[in-house]
């Protein structure tokens, strides 16, 4: 397709607009300078060329009035087509719903259901597709509140003593704490059926915002695989909308799996797939720069640095 002026591009379906942009790693440090030089112009292009990617995808289920309170944020909802479906609970419209969606990983198609931070409201739903989906991890990439804001629900105990949400009976286990992040085991029971289902809680990275440094996530993202093996799928993964560090960490993850064994990497594709899965998927230009940062960081051997 030849250059076309952006309001043409909103015409174009998607399958006519480029949806891949390779680098081969051994060109990715100077890839990363030429992205960079300028005030970073080639990223701001790049990232803006997958401004639209997506929005030509039905989201009917999200928008059922029955629904809308089930949405932490009115323009945050799930397409239909990869919407994670609850078992209805009755003939009940809209008790199949849940706002998150299946996001492929580098290992399965459905590796990951993305999910907005449980509300009050919804929090019974979250461990319903917890246990419906067979979920043994949850990964959590914001705190319940920032700047005074409630950003999640605390859908997990306060403390050892069993929690019922719904008919599902969660009780902390066990709970590791490190510097940005927790790791706390739950027995999660329904009936007499029970499972192990472990939670990762990155507790230190500012909505809209960046670890820093970027190294951070991927030291969270290595503890992680180090713990949840490619077969234990799909993983949960929220933050607050489910959309900007939700997609950050899950394209991280994929090109550390992909780089084991492919020699070059396209960070544009993998955001422009996920973005088809669920909206803004990286929500912030500087999102989209800190995942080029922490490959840059593993390829030259920094992913252990800390910020000075
Ligand atoms: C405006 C809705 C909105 C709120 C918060 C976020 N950030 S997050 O997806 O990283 O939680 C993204 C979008």
């Amino acid at each position: 397709v030849e250059n076309r002026k952006d309001s043409d591009m909103h015409s174009l379906p998607d399958s006519l607009i480029e949806t891949s942009r390779p680098v081969k790693l051994k060109d990715f440090a100077a890839h990363y300078r030429f992205m960079a030089a300028d005030s970073e112009y080639h990223f701001s292009e790049e990232y803006e060329a997958l401004k639209h990617v997506g929005h030509d995808l039905q989201r009917t289920a999200a928008d059922l009035p029955v629904n809308r309170p089930k949405n932490r944020f009115t323009n945050i909802l799930p397409y239909d087509h990869s919407r994670f479906k609850l078992q209805p609970t009755d003939d009940e419209e809209g008790t199949d719903y849940i706002n998150g969606n299946f996001v492929s990983g580098y290992n399965s198609p459905r590796e990951f259901i993305v999910t907005q931070g449980p509300l009050p409201s919804t929090r019974d739903d979250f461990w319903r597709m917890c246990w419906e989906s067979n979920s043994r991890a949850i990964v959590m990439l914001t705190r319940c509140i920032e700047k005074g804001r409630e950003k999640c629900d605390h859908y997990w105990p306060y403390d050892t003593q069993p929690v019922y949400y719904g008919d599902i009976q969660v009780t902390i286990l066990n709970e590791s704490h490190f510097p940005d992040w927790n790791v706390t085991e739950f027995r999660v029971c329904k009936g007499d059926v029970f499972r192990v289902v472990r939670h990762f809680h990155f507790t230190t990275w500012p909505d809209f915002g960046v670890p820093d440094p970027p190294q951070t996530l991927v030291r969270f993202v290595r503890a992680f695989r180090e713990r949840v093996s490619p077969d234990q799928k799909p993983v949960v993964v929220h933050c607050s909308a489910g959309v900007g560090r939700s997609g950050t960490f899950i394209a991280l993850d994929r090109i550390l799996f992909s780089i084991r064994t492919c020699d070059y990497v396209d960070i544009f594709g993998i955001v422009y797939e996920m973005r088809r899965e669920r909206v803004w998927m990286v929500q912030t230009e500087q999102q989209y720069i800190c995942i080029h940062q922490c490959l840059l960081a593993v390829l030259e051997g920094r992913e252990n640095e800390h910020s000075v």
